[in-house]
């Protein structure tokens, strides 16, 4: 099986990929953002759910990008670009056409992440959180825009072998926050 290659903050455990992407529309032929892809994980798991997906995957670290263009290799992803930057100003300033799903896995300068995929008309985006400040901002910003639907807590307890028994170890809780254009 292929390896995913780590980098530090990622990959995003694939529970909570799981659950996020089930909150994005999906579909065949959709135009996918990875906004913070860290290890690009989460645009991986995006590209085994529906066909001929495009991919648009940008981090502000350099180390990220490397190892996103690795992962993308080893697991044949081939309808991706892939961008070093501040987000904002890639979406803002690249041409990056169309967007029709956002994930969110890096918060930095959210605010104004949001207010291009609001001017840019994003159809559906989750943004992954775990400081309590980032998600009111999050739901403050997103309703500002008029993009606001739901906010979830997220943690999953795995189990784990002890004294050839098992008991469950939760790990760090998580909050994924959804908006969707044309809300109201
Ligand atoms: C928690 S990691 C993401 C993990 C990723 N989802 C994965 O599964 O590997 C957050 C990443 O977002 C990037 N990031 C945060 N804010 C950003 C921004 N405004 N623009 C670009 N990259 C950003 C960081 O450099 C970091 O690599």
């Amino acid at each position: 099986m292929t390896e995913l290659m780590h980098v530090s903050g990622g990959p995003t455990k694939p529970e909570i990929i799981a659950v996020a992407l089930s909150k994005l529309d999906l579909a065949d032929n959709c135009r996918f953002f990875d906004i913070g892809c860290g290890t690009g994980a989460v645009s991986i798991e995006a590209s085994k759910m529906v066909r001929n997906i495009s991919i648009c995957a940008i981090d502000a670290r350099e180390e990220a990008i490397n190892v996103t263009k690795k992962n993308f290799e080893a697991f044949k992803i081939t309808n991706a670009k892939v961008f070093s930057g501040e987000s904002s100003e890639i979406l803002e300033k690249q041409d990056v056409g169309s967007i029709d799903c956002a994930f969110i896995g890096g918060t930095k300068n959210i605010s104004r992440v949001l207010e291009v995929l609001a001017e840019k008309k994003a159809k559906s985006i989750v943004v992954n959180a775990v400081r309590i400040e980032t998600v009111v901002n999050v739901i403050n910003k997103m309703k500002e825009l008029d993009l606001f639907d739901e906010v979830l807590h997220l943690i999953v307890s795995r189990g784990a072998p002890i004294t050839g028994e098992t008991m469950f170890k939760p790990e760090n809780p998580v909050y994924v926050i959804v908006g969707r254009s044309g809300k109201n």
